[in-house]
């Protein structure tokens, strides 16, 4: 990709920054809405799947018109979004940090069509190791595949973290209706306790354990197998039982085998892969033991399906490229921090966790592609929890806190668990629909004092209370609403984010596929760890570092 002019320095960037100064009040939700019968029409955009229903984006809440998304249309182009979502798909190594490719989205290319990595086609050796998932997976499911002591295996224990965990983690949640059978668990922190707690719940004769690690050197990974091939061993006692038990999902062979899992046994991917990008990969294969593979297969469709929106909608129709300019919007020019991800849907709980690896990970980043400090603000905190839980705790500030929170609401249609006549949906979806609302309408001054006269309230105790029954309203949202969370909506769902990510990387000139920010704290753990093995003082740290230790020492 070719080095881009300043961001601050782009026409479409000076005329937003003014628009914000000049228009915004002509930005209020409630006129624009008034103003405009059809702006739902408008603002707002339904893709068809196959199979699945409509998925239905309605960005109508956002503090926005046609002036203003045109001007962000232009951003988009000025900073060349097209030809660098090209580079993207045609295999350039946008990552220039690590000299590589990003090509997830080969992992779910279903169109038949070559991918080049290095002048090979990278799709015979994806379909390969989907084959070797494919053939896995059923075997383990069918009971074929047995543990050492002829028993079927009953549990799965995924051991990986950061991208090797969150997103297995987050999609066997969301899809935990289509599970098939096996019990899967999910250990990730170098805390003893998050193993101890899953080894007191499985059985060795019938676990398998997935050591899931794109470089397989991750401490708390490498850690954590081997206390867990150490609990096997103890039961299992033959060293050759471990085969029965243990698979690798890594692009590391030689680490793969000097840990001694059988390569016959590795489910290998590339370094094209990021790792919060890699739950389409072999990094998949939990998903896969949980739904099964066809389920898995589904998922993979709907993120290409997402890919195909995302490469060929215009971009004034096109998803990802809407929610990604109106976050820039946000958080450039309206000064918006953090973006909430919103879903009304239980089995999504670890959604909004996924995302701030994904997200914050890729564009938590200060320093241009060309090695400059940007002048404007990056990637938004990303944060969240499934509603209403959330109403409960967190949504008083979003409603008459001081700082602007745009979210994004989610809502399936139709429950996996319609219980009692329904009636859970039913009140889960008029929640979903009431706090958008209300966020938008907010509640007068001269409503809210209404609502207290017709209490039978006396005039003093209204004026009292009543600036606290004010709510301004105008709160920007967007809502996603599904016909149900099947496979293959969720993989376009997280696709659209990604794409998401991607675009607002570009408009930002960052490279959203490093991540050199984890790498400090885990060198200084490398140092201080020794220090912790006997019990001298040390003094070669900061005083609160050298502090923290020496208490550590002395009260163990
Ligand atoms: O799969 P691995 O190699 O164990 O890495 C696990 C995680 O490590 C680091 O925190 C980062 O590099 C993450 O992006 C990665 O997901």
């Amino acid at each position: 990709m070719d080095p881009r002019p300043s961001l601050t320095s782009e026409a479409a960037w000076l005329e937003l920054k003014e628009y914000f100064k000049s228009n915004l009040d002509n930005l209020k939700l409630k006129d624009l809405f008034a103003k405009d019968p059809q702006r739902f029409q408008k603002f707002s955009i339904k893709i068809d799947t196959p199979n699945d229903g409509d998925i239905l984006v309605d960005y109508s809440k956002n503090w926005a018109d046609d002036e203003l998304m045109a001007k962000l249309f232009r951003l988009a182009k000025e900073r060349k979004l097209e030809s660098a979502r090209s580079a993207m798909f045609a295999g350039e190594k946008i990552n220039f940090t690590e000299d590589r490719a990003v090509l997830h989205v080969a992992l779910r290319n279903r169109s038949g069509k070559p991918v080049i990595v290095n002048g090979k086609n990278v799709m015979p050796d994806v379909d390969a190791v989907l084959t070797h998932m494919k053939e896995f997976t059923n075997s383990i499911l069918s009971g074929h595949w047995k543990g050492f002591s002829g028993k079927q295996i009953t549990d799965v224990v995924n051991i990986g973290i950061g991208g090797s965990d969150l997103g297995p983690l987050m999609v066997t949640e969301a899809l935990k209706s289509y599970n098939k059978g096996l019990k899967m668990h999910f250990v990730s922190n170098i805390d003893g306790t998050h193993l101890a707690e899953v080894l007191m719940k499985v059985d060795p004769s019938s676990v398998l354990f997935i050591i899931a690690s794109k470089t397989f050197t991750t401490q708390e990974t490498i850690t954590n197998a081997t206390s867990a091939k150490k609990w096997f061993l103890e039961y299992a006692k033959n060293p050759a039982a471990v085969a029965k038990h243990f698979v690798a999902l890594s692009t590391n062979e030689v680490k793969v085998k000097e840990f001694g899992i059988d390569p016959a046994n590795m489910f290998g991917f590339w370094d094209w892969v990021g790792g919060r990008y890699s739950l389409w990969s072999a990094i998949g294969l939990s998903i896969c033991l949980s739904l099964g593979y066809d389920n898995f297969q589904q998922l993979l469709e709907g993120a290409h399906f997402m890919d195909n929106h995302f490469q060929t909608a215009p971009l004034e129709k096109n998803i990802p490229v809407i929610l990604a300019l109106l976050g820039v919007w946000y958080s450039n020019m309206c000064g918006a921090e953090t973006h909430a991800l919103l879903p009304y849907d239980q089995y999504m709980h670890r959604f909004a966790a996924y995302f701030q690896q994904g997200d914050m990970e890729s564009n938590g980043k200060y320093v241009t592609r060309s090695g400059q400090v940007v002048d404007y603000s990056t990637g938004p905190i990303v944060w969240g929890e499934p509603g209403t839980n959330g109403q409960h705790a967190f949504y008083q500030l979003i409603h008459q806190g001081t700082r602007l929170i745009p979210a994004d609401f989610i809502a399936t249609v139709q429950s996996h668990n319609p219980i009692n006549g329904g009636i859970h949906h039913n009140i889960l979806l008029a929640n979903f629909l009431a706090q958008t609302e209300a966020l938008m309408m907010g509640k007068t001054e001269e409503v809210a004092k209404l609502e207290l006269e017709k209490s039978g309230m006396d005039a003093d105790s209204i004026k009292k209370i009543l600036p606290h029954k004010v709510f301004k309203g105008n709160k920007p949202t967007n809502s996603i609403v599904v016909k149900k969370m099947t496979p293959f909506v969720l993989g376009a769902l997280i696709a659209m984010y990604e794409h998401k990510i991607f675009t607002q990387g570009i408009i930002w000139d960052i490279n959203s596929y490093d991540q050199w920010g984890v790498e400090l704290g885990k060198q200084l753990a490398k140092v201080i760890e020794p220090e912790l093995n006997d019990n001298k003082p040390v003094s070669t740290h900061d005083s609160s570092t050298n502090g923290l230790i020496n208490f550590i020492k002395a009260n163990r």
